[in-house]
């Protein structure tokens, strides 16, 4: 049967190459082949069938999970995949689940934490998955607050032990992924007491549970450890597919050398040492990985919505406001329509962008590490937590508009949308809540600019070094054809920034004691940090586009991108130019107009661009954001799909129906 494309048309009027995007968009042609071969080696692996999910309860859904991950491992296997080719094989098959916080926290904990003979003796053993790892730091008292952790490991000097404990209900942990029911291992951050004395929060290696003896039928957890998991979350499917779990230790013994001892040790003799010129920070650093890891993906999973709310408004159409009756419009045409979904395209793109940039960042702060250079760990910090908090939550929020978008079937589960919304959801809160994540920003940035004069701003803060230019010069833009210049662009985003930095720094002096000072202005140097951030992704995307990018059309396309991302920001925030008096009333507005065309600009790529992510419909699992834009046949067909469809009479329905109908409701 010959397939008929819906989307022809749209298709049609491309003015890009899309082949040559969709290598822009893989970052590499390398990249875009392993990203297709793992994406479609998932996409017919029935194995991986995902559509039943949302209707699974959670003991089902569980098992589901387990055994896609022991089929992805036996692929990893059997195949011979890299560590590269196996992050893209468990990333489409699209569950999260305990090989997440074993790939992905366990490891590179012991990596950033172990000593050279930690590391040789556990990372393979982790690497073979002989055995499996999470990583436990949060506590049911203590989330953002790492320092008031509470389990303790106090040093025994004549067991050569420690003795790890958790001395409150509030010291259980709570949340681990990977912890509740599948690890047999555990990264624990405890407070370390040595002699009567503490000595801050350090991660250990701490076995908990025989479990990794897969022929025991006995999977019970070593004496004094309580472990299980926290209980069902959120969204039905969605991270219910993961473990998180609690524990509680009971005076459990563990040797002494099974603390990560990179950043101190204790001596056989109880004697602690910080180890030279290893900033304490270091223990935060599994953090600053996976927050880039985090940055390097949200770009997905914000272009997965954006596909599916674009394919759709590209063939629904409503009526025109001329005539209620005669259906002829199509969404995407309505301009209110590309006002919400143009800048979530673009801010896919943005992400994609920035995430390169950070991955780069962090590759080369990983390196200094290794060489024990710590002089850009702060700017990584900024950085990484930054972006983390502005792009999960701009995503999380595009996902949802992008459900709006897409009208009541945006609602339905078989459009993919409240899935992703459900899973993605936490990503706001896990791996540092975003506002506490833009307040460490904010302390950055006001640091910075406090050290004006005696320290030299360096990396995404080297606008500061021009703060006298960017408090006192004001916007040129006279017309709109202005506003679409990449440096003058960046030098609004730099002035509001520094501008807002300033006046936030200024207001802390006043204050006697910083602290306070810092609390009572959280709210503003939220903003601060927004701001900074937002000029980070946006001066990315402007160097991006200084780069050679082959392809016809390619560059033009990205460049509209570019601007759609800018104006739309320059635009929500009017009120930060304005206050801060870089903008005139006019020069906003001229803002406004020149992104409405943009906006015109970009509508005939529109499907071209969400294809150029290269997403297969596997990976969608969104009836309205199908390729080939059959929908309605098939969202008629989903619908049939539905076990709840099986039969026309529900359970239920002769007991509590029929009365009401023959009226004998007194027999209840
Ligand atoms: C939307 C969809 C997205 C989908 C994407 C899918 C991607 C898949 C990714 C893989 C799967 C991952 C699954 C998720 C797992 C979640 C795991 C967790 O949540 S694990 C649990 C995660 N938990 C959290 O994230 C907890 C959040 N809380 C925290 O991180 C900290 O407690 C704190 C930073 C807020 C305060 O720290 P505290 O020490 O009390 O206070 P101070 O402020 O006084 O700072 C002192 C000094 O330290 C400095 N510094 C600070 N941090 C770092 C760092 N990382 N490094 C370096 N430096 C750092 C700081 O700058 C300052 O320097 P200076 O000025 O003195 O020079
Ligand atoms: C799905 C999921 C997976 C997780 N996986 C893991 C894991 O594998 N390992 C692990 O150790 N943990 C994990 N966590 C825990 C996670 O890291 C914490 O939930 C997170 O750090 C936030 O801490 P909290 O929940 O205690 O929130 P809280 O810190 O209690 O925050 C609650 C509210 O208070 C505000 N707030 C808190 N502190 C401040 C402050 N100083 N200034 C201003 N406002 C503040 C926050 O903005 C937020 O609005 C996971 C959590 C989730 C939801």
């Amino acid at each position: 049967m010959e397939l008929v494309d819906h989307l022809r048309d749209e298709r049609n009027k491309a003015q890009f190459d899309v082949e040559a995007m969709k290598v822009v968009w893989a970052g590499s042609p390398q990249e875009l082949q392993l990203c297709d071969r793992m994406a479609n080696l998932v996409a017919n692996h029935p194995a991986f069938e995902k559509l039943k999910r949302p209707m699974l309860v959670r003991k089902e859904l569980f098992k589901n999970s387990l055994r896609k991950a022991a089929y992805a491992r036996k692929l990893v296997i059997d195949l011979g995949l890299s560590e590269e080719e196996a992050k893209w094989l468990r990333f489409y098959i699209d569950e999260p689940t305990y090989p997440d916080l074993h790939w992905g926290m366990f490891i590179p904990a012991i990596e950033g934490q172990g000593s050279e003979e930690q590391k040789e003796k556990w990372l393979p053993l982790s690497r073979n998955m002989q055995i499996i790892g999470c990583y436990a730091q949060t506590e049911m008292g203590h989330g953002s607050n790492v320092q008031g952790l509470e389990t303790t490991a106090t040093f025994d000097a004549q067991q050569d032990h420690f003795i790890i404990h958790s001395p409150t209900l509030t010291s259980t942990k709570w949340w681990p992924g990977g912890l509740g029911k599948v690890s047999t291992h555990a990264v624990v951050y405890a407070r370390l007491i040595v002699n009567g004395e503490f000595h801050g929060v350090h991660g250990w290696y701490n076995y908990y549970s025989f479990s990794f003896f897969l022929y025991l039928e006995d999977h019970s957890p070593l004496p004094g450890i309580t472990v299980g998991d926290v209980g069902l979350k959120f969204g039905n499917g969605a991270y219910n597919t993961m473990d998180n779990g609690l524990l509680r230790f009971h005076h459990v013994r563990i040797p002494r050398n099974q603390m990560l001892m990179r950043v101190s040790q204790v001596s056989r003799e109880g004697k602690y040492m910080q180890c030279d010129d290893v900033p304490r920070q270091l223990i935060y650093g599994t953090m600053v990985s996976v927050r880039q890891t985090i940055v390097a993906m949200v770009s997905r999973t914000l272009s997965r919505a954006v596909c599916i709310a674009t394919r759709y408004s590209a063939l629904r159409r409503q009526h025109s406001s001329s005539s209620l009756v005669v259906p002829c419009f199509l969404m995407i045409d309505y301009q209110s329509q590309q006002s919400r979904l143009f800048p979530l395209l673009a801010s896919a793109y943005a992400f994609k962008f920035v995430g390169e940039w950070l991955k780069w960042l962090y590759t080369d702060v990983k390196q200094r590490l290794e060489a024990n250079d710590f002089s850009t760990l702060p700017e990584a910090h900024a950085s990484t937590a930054g972006l983390k908090s502005l792009t999960t939550s701009a995503t999380v929020d595009g996902i949802e508009e992008c459900m709006k978008l897409c009208g009541g079937d945006g609602y339905l589960v078989s459009s993919g949308l409240p899935e992703l919304f459900a899973v993605s959801v936490p990503a706001c809160t896990y791996e540092g809540d975003n506002t506490v994540l833009m307040l460490q920003v904010a302390r950055f940035v006001v640091k910075t600019v406090s050290e004006v004069g005696y320290k030299e701003p360096l990396g995404t803060s080297s606008y500061i070094r021009r703060l006298n230019t960017l408090l006192h010069n004001n916007c040129l833009v006279q017309t709109g054809e202005d506003w679409v210049k990449g440096d003058r662009i960046v030098e609004a985003f730099e002035a509001r920034a520094a501008r807002m930095a300033v006046t936030c720094t200024q207001h802390l002096a006043k204050f006697q004691d910083p602290e306070q000072g810092f609390s009572e202005l959280s709210a503003d140097l939220v903003e601060v940090a927004v701001a900074h951030c937002q000029l980070i992704v946006v001066s990315k995307f402007v160097e991006k586009l200084a780069q050679d990018i082959p392809g016809k059309g390619v560059k033009e396309a990205l460049e509209v991108l570019c601007y759609v991302y800018a104006l739309f920001l320059v635009h929500k925030h009017q009120g930060d130019f304005l206050v801060t008096g870089y903008l005139t009333p006019k020069q906003a507005s001229l803002a406004n107009r020149q992104l409405r065309i943009l906006y015109s600009r970009l509508r005939p790529n529109a499907i071209a661009l969400v294809d150029a992510f290269n997403h297969t419909d596997h990976y969608l699992s969104s009836v309205v954001g199908r390729y080939d834009g059959n929908v309605y046949p098939n969202l008629y067909q989903a619908a049939f799909n539905d076990p709840f469809n099986d039969s026309h009479v529900p359970d239920g329905y002769h007991q509590y129906i029929h009365p009401i109908l023959n009226q004998t409701l007194a027999k209840l």
